[in-house]
C-alpha cells in the first residue's frame, strides 16, 4: 500500500501528465501520418503526376525514390497514395495501393504473399477476411505468386506496390523479387501493376540486373535534406496540434531544427527532440519545455540510440567493446589497437570464443567508431610506422551495463579475467 493508493488514479497519480505541455502527444510519433507536408511540393507533385494515369485505368511508370532518412519519402508516398486511393475511388477506378516494409517482409515468398493478403483486406468482407488464403509460408513460391495474379486478374484496375527500403529485400534475398514483380504486368489479363521502390542507400542498385534497374527506375526523384529553417516550419506545424499554447519557449524549436539540420536534415530527430523534450519539461512538471530541455533531450536520444545500437552487436564485437573498457578500467584513457588484441585474447578464452586475428578486430573497432561508440585517431610512430589509438568520450558505465546483460559477459564469467596480471603485462 502506497501513500497513493487511495487516490482515483491510485499508484499512477503522479506520473500521469497534468496536461500542461502536451495538447495532443501522439501527433509527433513516428505512427502519425501528416496531412500537411511542408516543403515538399516539388516531390509530391511529382509523384502525382507519375501515378495520375493510375485514374484513367492506365499502368503508371515505376518509380525509385532515393532520399537520406527521415526527408519524408515515406510520408509523401502514403500520402499521395491515400488521395489515389480516394480519387480512385471517386471516380470509380479501382485504384489501390499496398505499401509494405521491406526491413520486415523481405523475402520473394513474404512480400508476394503480404501483397495478396492487404488485397484480400481491402476487398473482404469480415467473413471472408477470416479465412486466410495465401498462408505467410508453406507453399511453394510459384504456386503464391500463380495465386497473386489470380487474385490481381479477379480485382482489376491498378495496384500500386511501395516497397519502402527496398534494399534490405535486395540485400536479404536478391533481385528475384523485383525480377518477377517487374515482369508481372506481361502475365496479367485486365489488371495493371506499378512498382515505387523507397531507399536511403543507393548502393543495392549494384546488386540489380541491370534490366531490373532499367525497369524499377522509370522514374527516379531524389528527396533532399531538410535545412534549418524548413524543419523549424515543420516542427511549427506539428507543434501547434501537439502542445498547449505557451508551453513551448520561443527557441525550443529553432534550436530542434539547428540540431537535426546540423546532423543531415532528418525530420524524424528534429519531431524526436521536440516531443522528448516536452516529455522531460513534463516529467518536471515545468509549465514550459526549454532549451535546456532540448540539450537534455539531444543527451538522452543519443545515449538511448548508444545503447540500442550496443546491445545489438555481434558477440565478437561486444568482446572487443569489453576489452577496451578493461583497458579503461586499468587507467588507460587512451589505448592501442595492439593493446586492445591483447586485452581480448585473455577475454575470448574466458569467455570461449574462438579469437580473431589482430586484422580482424582493426575491423571491428573501425566498425565500432563508425557507430559512434567510441573515438579513434592515426598517429604516426616515427620510424615505427603508424598506430591507432582510441578513447571513449562517454559514459561507459551506461555500455558496461548493456554489456553485462549479454549471458557470455556476465559478470560471473568476466569476474575470472586476471586484472592484475594484464595489468602487469603492459608495464
Ligand atoms: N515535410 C514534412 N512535413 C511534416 N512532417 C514530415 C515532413 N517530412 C518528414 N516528416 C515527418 O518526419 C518523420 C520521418 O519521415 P519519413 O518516415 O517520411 O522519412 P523517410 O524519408 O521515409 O525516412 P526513412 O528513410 O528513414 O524511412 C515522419 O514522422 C514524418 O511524418
Amino acid at each position: 500500500m502506497s501513500e497513493n493508493d487511495d487516490q482515483p488514479l491510485g499508484l499512477f497519480q503522479k506520473f500521469l501528465s497534468n496536461n500542461r505541455i502536451f495538447k495532443n502527444r501522439e501527433v509527433l510519433r513516428h505512427s502519425y501520418r501528416p496531412q500537411i507536408l511542408p516543403h515538399r511540393r516539388p516531390q509530391i507533385d511529382a509523384i502525382a503526376s507519375i501515378l495520375a494515369p493510375a485514374i484513367k485505368d492506365e499502368t503508371p511508370s515505376n518509380i525509385l525514390i532515393y532520399g537520406k532518412t527521415g526527408t519524408g519519402k515515406t510520408a509523401c508516398v502514403r500520402y499521395v497514395g491515400s488521395e489515389l486511393e480516394k480519387v480512385g475511388a471517386g471516380v470509380g477506378t479501382g485504384c489501390r495501393v499496398v505499401h509494405l516494409n521491406c526491413e520486415v517482409i523481405d523475402t520473394q515468398y513474404r512480400v508476394l504473399a503480404q501483397i495478396a493478403k492487404s488485397l484480400e483486406d481491402l476487398d473482404a468482407t469480415p467473413s471472408d477476411r477470416a479465412r486466410a488464403h495465401i498462408p505467410m509460408t508453406g507453399w511453394p513460391t510459384d504456386q503464391v505468386y500463380t495465386e497473386l495474379k489470380n487474385q490481381l486478374e479477379a480485382t482489376g484496375g491498378v495496384l500500386v506496390i511501395v516497397l519502402d527500403e527496398i534494399d534490405k529485400l535486395v540485400k536479404k534475398s536478391g533481385d528475384e523479387t523485383l525480377y518477377n514483380l517487374t515482369r508481372i504486368n506481361a502475365d496479367l489479363q485486365g489488371a495493371k501493376v506499378s512498382i515505387i521502390g523507397i531507399s536511403n542507400d543507393l548502393r543495392f542498385t549494384d546488386f540489380l540486373d541491370p534490366r531490373v534497374l532499367s525497369s524499377l527506375s522509370e522514374e527516379e526523384i531524389v528527396f533532399p535534406p531538410y535545412n534549418a529553417p524548413q524543419l523549424c516550419d515543420i516542427l511549427a506545424q506539428r507543434a501547434e496540434m501537439a502542445f498547449v499554447e505557451g508551453s513551448l519557449e520561443e527557441g525550443v524549436i529553432p534550436l530542434c531544427a539547428a540540431f537535426a539540420a546540423q546532423e543531415h536534415g532528418d525530420a524524424r530527430r528534429a519531431l524526436d527532440l521536440l516531443r522528448v523534450s516536452g516529455e522531460l519539461a513534463d516529467r518536471e512538471n515545468a509549465e514550459q519545455a526549454k532549451e535546456k530541455h532540448v540539450r537534455m533531450a539531444l543527451d538522452k536520444i543519443e545515449t538511448d540510440s548508444m545503447i540500442e545500437c550496443i546491445s545489438t552487436l555481434p558477440t565478437q564485437s561486444k568482446v572487443v567493446l569489453y576489452s577496451m573498457l578493461l583497458l579503461e578500467e586499468m587507467d588507460k584513457k587512451i589505448f592501442t589497437s595492439g593493446e586492445v588484441t591483447r586485452v581480448y585474447r585473455e577475454v575470448s578464452r574466458i569467455v570461449n570464443i574462438d579469437p580473431l586475428t589482430h586484422r580482424r578486430i582493426t575491423d571491428l573497432i573501425s566498425e565500432l567508431n563508425m557507430l559512434g561508440v567510441i573515438n579513434t585517431r592515426v598517429v604516426s610512430k616515427g620510424r615505427y610506422g603508424r598506430t591507432k589509438e582510441m578513447w571513449f568520450d562517454s559514459n561507459t558505465k551506461k555500455i558496461q551495463e548493456v554489456l553485462a546483460k549479454d549471458p557470455r559477459l556476465s559478470e560471473e564469467r568476466l569476474a575470472q579475467v586476471d586484472l592484475n596480471r594484464l595489468k602487469a603485462s603492459f608495464r
